[in-house]
């Protein structure tokens, strides 16, 4: 959690829907927003930890609300985004967070089409259908802003992640696509890739890739979820105004851009 007084009302008034809110990265990322005062919608395709997530946060009195998608299913996803769009009354902001990897190491020899595919519909197709649903609403807004989270595993060349990797590639790509798209309508898309952070989901990781990382930081800690939700924050709010297109690797100094 970022010190409040640090964030003051950077984001106060702001409706944003984050997708895989309900654990890791995006839990914080929503926990983030709301204490720089904006409303949020978390979405995610575990019903039941979303839950908890949403109940701990309105405990602590922020404004949220749990919606359940599968970013691999379209109607899901158009559900979810006007579900959002109507809890919060409009949107100004999307984080597109959730995804997943093709986990456990499979190498290029084993990696399995079937993986490969789910990898893509979830990381990619969901990215775009997310931000097409989204788009009319964040236009109303009149700034509208979409942050798509990507990885350095894209420009680092991850061994054993080749689906992952490729899907985040392609989230890049998208980022600048839908920024150029999407500019007419005053809303910025941006990609911020982090380096190998401290979750749940990165405890399968070796040991010898998250001491890799640790050693060839600049700044030689272990990353957490607080180390990014900062620059998802400043690409939300007015101070990125006239940033777009652009890709921002969150790592202490890992992969440069
Ligand atoms: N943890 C790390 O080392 C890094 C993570 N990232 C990215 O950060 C983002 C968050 O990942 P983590 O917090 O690490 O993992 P995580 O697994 O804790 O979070 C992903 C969330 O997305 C949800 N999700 C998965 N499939 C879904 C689907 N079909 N529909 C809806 N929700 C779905 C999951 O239930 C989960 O809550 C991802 O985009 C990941 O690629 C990027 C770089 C490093
Ligand atoms: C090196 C590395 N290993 C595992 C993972 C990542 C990574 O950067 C990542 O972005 O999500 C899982």
């Amino acid at each position: 959690m970022l010190d409040s007084s640090t964030i003051g009302n950077l984001l106060k008034g702001r409706r944003v829907l984050v997708t895989g809110a309900a654990r890791g990265l995006g839990y914080d990322f929503a926990m983030s927003l709301c204490q720089a005062g904006a409303q949020v919608a978390m979405a995610d395709i575990l019903a039941d930890t979303l839950e908890q997530s949403v109940e701990t946060l309105r405990a602590k009195g922020y404004p949220v609300h749990g919606v359940v998608v599968d970013l691999a299913d379209p109607e899901s996803v158009r559900q979810c985004a006007a579900q959002a769009v109507q809890r919060l009354g409009g949107l100004d902001g999307l984080v597109n967070n959730a995804a997943i990897t093709n986990s456990g190491g499979v190498g290029a020899q084993e990696l399995e089409v079937a993986v490969w595919d789910r990898v893509m519909a979830v990381n990619v197709r969901g990215t775009w259908l997310m931000s097409a649903a989204c788009q009319p609403a964040l236009q109303a807004s009149g700034r509208g802003a979409i942050v798509n989270i990507a990885s350095d595993t894209a420009l680092w060349g991850a061994p054993k992640l080749l689906a992952y990797a490729a899907s985040k590639g392609a989230v890049i790509a998208m980022t600048r696509s839908l920024a150029r798209e999407f500019g007419a309508g005053n809303i910025t898309v941006n990609a911020i890739a982090p380096g190998l952070t401290l979750v749940e989901a990165t405890e399968y990781v070796p040991e010898a890739r998250h001491r890799l990382y640790h050693d060839q930081r600049a700044i030689q800690r272990d990353q957490v979820p607080e180390d990014v939700s900062g620059s998802v924050l400043f690409a939300l709010s007015d101070l990125a105004r006239f940033v777009t297109g652009q890709l921002l690797p969150v790592n202490g100094g890992f992969v440069f851009n």
